[in-house]
């Protein structure tokens, strides 16, 4: 009978070597007292040192204790666990390096004792393509709303923005204002210090912006030289400061640094909110056009509020800025 049983565990052992994942056989205390070749090419260097060790240390050290509760709960009520689920685990290879495999568990209840067989799967290539995709991914979905030459978001991170703010708004009774800067006689620039020229002054303006807005208010990119700057809870009362203040430091900026440029732009504060992005840049844009219209290097401000009229101008601030 005993005899019988060694066959029966040798045959098992004899097919293991056949298949084509590695299988590890270990007792009821967690020892490995059989693994196939595939099985000490995965986990060690030597089919010695891997039949000296207990499971436990193939597992990643923080998850031992979690591993020892689970394996007693196994031996209490074995269920063979399919390698099909989806599941894939850490592990630990002897030489202290990390894969992930997909786990195959069942038990063989042998006269001589029983064992646990694990049939483990290699997917740590799996792992890492799928981290790579997700990384590829999250990176495409940033370039996707960056503006590549200031590094500010485009016009898509901008309605997105936008979006949130329509929404907050419309929860909260909240009021924000939107400014839609173009910049003047920037194809100059190009024409006369080239195209590389022109790039360092966008990044310039952005700089101004950055270093004067707060931390909530967004600024973009939204065509060549055309910025949106979304201003949250700033409305009639305290939107004059800020932007003009802005327009002024932008411009300073581009005269200290002897570009003859100068900025048109509309300001739309939106007491009740627009019914979408769209709406409030098309808005802010309609102001500066007028602007553009009327001259340039000036700013125009009106107040969104929805009635009969809707948009109503409030003021506008022509030719020289306030110092
Ligand atoms: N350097 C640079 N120039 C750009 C970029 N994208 C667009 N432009 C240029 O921006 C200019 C925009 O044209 P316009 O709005 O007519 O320029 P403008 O001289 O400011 O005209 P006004 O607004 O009427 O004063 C064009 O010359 C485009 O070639 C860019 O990424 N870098």
């Amino acid at each position: 009978m005993g005899q019988d049983i060694r066959v029966t565990l040798e045959t098992y052992c004899e097919f293991l070597t056949t298949i084509p994942d590695a299988a590890l056989l270990a007792d009821s205390d967690g020892g490995i007292v059989w693994a196939n070749e595939m099985a000490v090419a995965l986990f060690s260097g030597s089919a010695d040192g891997l039949w000296a060790q207990n499971v436990e240390e193939l597992i990643p050290e923080h998850l031992r204790e979690g591993h020892f509760e689970h394996m007693k709960r196994y031996w209490d009520n074995p269920v063979a666990r399919s390698m099909g689920n989806r599941e894939r685990l850490g592990a630990r290879r002897q030489d202290g390096t990390s894969i992930t495999v997909a786990i195959m568990l069942n038990q063989l209840n042998l006269e001589d004792g029983r064992y646990a067989l694990a049939i483990c799967r290699d997917m740590s290539q799996e792992q890492r393509q799928k981290n790579d995709l997700h990384e590829a991914l999250e990176q495409e979905k940033v370039l996707s709303t960056t503006d590549p030459v200031t590094g500010v978001g485009n016009r898509r991170h901008f309605s997105n923005e936008l979006l949130y703010e329509i929404e907050r708004s419309s929860r909260h009774a909240r009021v924000f204002s939107v400014a839609y800067l173009d910049l003047d006689n920037f194809k100059d620039v190009n024409d006369r210090y080239g195209h590389a020229q022109g790039d360092k002054l966008l990044q310039q303006i952005v700089e101004v912006a950055q270093r004067r807005l707060r931390k909530t208010d967004v600024i973009a990119r939204i065509g060549g030289d055309e910025f949106a700057v979304l201003l949250p809870e700033t409305g009639t009362t305290t939107i004059q400061s800020p932007i003009a203040d802005l327009l002024h430091k932008m411009k300073q900026s581009m005269h200290d640094s002897g570009w003859s440029v100068t900025i048109s732009c509309g300001v739309v504060t939106f007491r009740t909110p627009p019914g979408t992005p769209e709406d409030a840049l098309k808005a802010a844009d309609k102001l500066m056009y007028e602007v553009k219209a009327a001259g340039k290097d000036a700013s125009r401000e009106a107040v969104f509020e929805r009635g009969p009229s809707e948009l109503r101008h409030s003021s506008g601030t022509e030719g020289e800025l306030p110092d």
